[in-house]
């Protein structure tokens, strides 16, 4: 492993260069690797192992996703399957179904863990509140993660463009001695970029702050929050938007991502360098409190249950497609809309 200094802490992580694609290959050439669901990892991870020349089958219900399973090329009877017969023939179970739909599933993918099988998830979810979800890994079998930071959207684009996301890596179970290797290199062929070691409980207390924070809830609330305060003051849907949304898109965000905060400010005028150098204290202070408020109610399971509870609910998709209509129909996503639209490279 390198290690690597990240901002004064030193941390193992595992790198392409010293565990590259052949030593993956090597490892799991005579693994069968299913990968059970065909949502948004599932496609993700699957075709990237396809291409990266490791022995894949799909497994997936009947119905719109095995249709798009088929589109992309899984070949019914060949390498792709019912859930059951994949779970059959798959030695390095993907346990990628959503993770409420991973507890009414459990039982019958525990029927086909046998000894020697290896149980792979990309979340430490089911095992972590394995009070809540019964998922209780036999003994026998060995249980890692790889859990992708990002969609897998994402995780598909990116390895198409011979780029990676980076992916946390966790060994809960390891019943054949050679555990860590497995999942290495199964990080490897799903297409990350480095790997860092967690365990499951760091994994899903992180990700679940994250995806309810600055990723996803925190971004939208304050987004609304600037959008609201323009438009109240008489701005334009278009001024406001284009101030609040698609200049951080489009603009910054890029350069943050190439070089850090301080560059992307640095390309800013001095006026805008003094207002942001002066301003982001209060907001991390007037911000703190919600992610101590958040932090602790995924601590303490709180978040779990509530997640378990929704979507287990059989119109939980109705449901969601209803919040994310809100969403869309709302005045400043609609407003996106225009703007998107009017880019030059749609127009
Ligand atoms: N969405 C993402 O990009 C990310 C997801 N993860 C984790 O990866 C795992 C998979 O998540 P997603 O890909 O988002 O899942 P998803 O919500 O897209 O669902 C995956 C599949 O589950 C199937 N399914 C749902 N209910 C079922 C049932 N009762 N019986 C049989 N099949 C059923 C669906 O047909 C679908 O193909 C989860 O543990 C999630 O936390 C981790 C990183 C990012
Ligand atoms: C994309 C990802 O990593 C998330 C936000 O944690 C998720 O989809 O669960
Ligand atoms: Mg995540
Ligand atoms: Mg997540």
């Amino acid at each position: 492993m390198a290690t690597i200094n990240f901002g004064g802490v030193e941390e193992n992580v595992v790198t392409r260069e010293e565990f590259p694609l052949e030593k993956a290959r090597e490892v799991l050439k005579d693994e069968v690797i299913a990968v059970i669901g065909y949502g948004v990892q599932g496609p993700g991870q699957s075709l990237n192992m396809r291409d990266n020349g490791f022995n894949v089958i799909v497994g997936q219900r009947k119905g719109k996703t095995y249709d798009k399973a088929v589109q992309d090329g899984w070949v019914p009877g060949e390498t792709l399957f019912e859930i059951e017969e994949a779970l059959e023939r798959g030695t390095i179970i993907c346990f990628l179904l959503s993770d409420a739909a991973q507890i009414e599933l459990w039982p019958t993918v525990k029927s086909y863990l046998k000894p020697g099988k290896s149980l792979y998830f990309s979340h430490g979810f089911g095992v972590t509140y394995k009070e809540k979800t019964g998922i209780i890994p036999p003994a026998d079998v060995d249980v890692f993660l790889v859990a992708p930071k990002g969609s897998g959207t994402s995780l598909r684009r990116l390895f198409v463009e011979g780029k990676g996301l980076n992916s946390s890596f966790a060994i809960y179970q390891d019943a054949s001695g050679h555990a860590r290797e497995k999942c290495i290199a199964m990080g490897i062929g799903v297409g990350s970029g480095y790997l860092f070691e967690t365990d499951f409980y760091k994994e899903v207390t992180s990700d679940l702050t994250g995806e309810r924070g600055t990723l996803m809830g925190a971004i939208q609330g304050i987004f609304a929050a600037q959008y609201e305060v323009l438009r109240a003051n008489g701005h334009s849907p278009s001024e406001a938007f284009n101030e609040t949304v698609e200049e951080l898109t489009q603009s910054l965000m890029p350069l943050v991502a190439e070089n850090g905060m301080d560059w992307m400010y640095a390309n800013c005028s001095t006026t805008a360098q003094r207002g942001a150098l002066d301003w982001w204290k209060p907001f991390r202070d007037a911000t703190k409190p919600v992610f101590e408020r958040l932090y602790n109610s995924v601590k303490s399971g709180e978040q779990a249950e509530i997640s378990i509870t929704r979507n287990s609910q059989s119109d939980y998709r109705e449901k969601l497609e209803e919040e994310l209509k809100e969403l869309r129909e709302s005045e400043m996503w609609k407003a996106g809309t225009a703007v998107r639209s009017l880019r030059p490279e749609r127009s």
